[in-house]
């Protein structure tokens, strides 16, 4: 059985996209996105001020939250209407996450971290496997993979975050402040490592940052000023 179902990116669709949190009074728009649309393969930056929206706009686009209203297509599936349960499936098998505060297992070593979302269809793990997952970890430099995550530095980890959002070779990769918190060598390296693998597998790239050298490498942008999205605007 392959490890991964890859095969094209598909296109992402918007339409009257909103996310309210809280009721009645209380209630709050978080986003409000009348339309959207991002090409197969494309590779994006969210940038906007702190608070504006960006992190929610991640979790909406790739499935982790729901839209309170509106229409998400990737390709004919609209994420919108999928229960909880089917939005998770379809995550794993199409979108790899890197989170910003990297949501490792940190009694667990790094190798067995990027097997993670493997273990959801596969109790007992096989040699090409653990080949696959070592060739990641060796291809984002992490040199010792039986080392507990819980001890690795900030760079090592974000290179483990990102070496298992690659091990289902994922149409969708998405990465939340990827670079924060990490000196200017290695922003450098994690910024390498997400372009060209997104570029490897033709995957559309979604990366949420500050930062201006990644910014600058990313071909367009979405801008977010508290919850309103503007077009897709090339990158300057
Ligand atoms: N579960 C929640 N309930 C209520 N409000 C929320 C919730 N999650 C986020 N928000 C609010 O939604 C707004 C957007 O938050 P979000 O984290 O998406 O912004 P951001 O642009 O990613 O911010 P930052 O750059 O600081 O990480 C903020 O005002 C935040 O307080």
């Amino acid at each position: 059985m392959p490890i991964s179902a890859s095969s094209e990116a598909p296109p992402l669709t918007v339409h009257d996209l909103r996310l309210v949190y809280g009721r009645g009074r209380d209630a709050t728009t978080v986003l409000d996105v009348p339309a959207l649309s991002i090409a197969a393969g494309a590779q994006l930056s969210v940038s906007g001020p702190s608070g504006s929206g960006k992190t929610s706009l991640l979790h909406v686009l790739t499935g982790i939250e729901r839209p309170t209203t509106g229409l998400i297509c990737w390709g004919s599936v609209d994420l919108a209407t999928l229960g909880e349960g089917a939005r998770d499936a379809w995550r794993r098998r199409n979108v790899g996450l890197v989170f910003q505060d990297f949501h490792l297992a940190p009694q667990l070593s790094a190798l067995e971290n990027v097997l993670l979302p493997l273990r959801f269809d596969h109790w007992r793990l096989g040699a090409a496997q653990r080949d696959r997952a070592q060739d990641l970890l060796d291809a984002v430099g992490l040199a010792e993979p039986k080392r507990r995550a819980g001890v690795l530095s900030r760079g090592e980890q974000q290179r483990v975050a990102i070496a298992r959002a690659l091990i289902r070779d994922p149409r969708i990769l998405a990465a939340d402040e990827p670079t924060a918190s990490l000196d200017a060598e290695n922003r450098a390296v994690v910024a390498d490592l997400l372009l060209a693998a997104a570029r490897r597998s033709g995957a559309t790239l979604l990366v949420v940052t500050h930062d201006a050298a990644l910014l600058g490498r990313l071909g367009s942008v979405i801008r977010i000023a508290n919850g309103s999205v503007a077009p897709v605007e090339a990158a300057a």
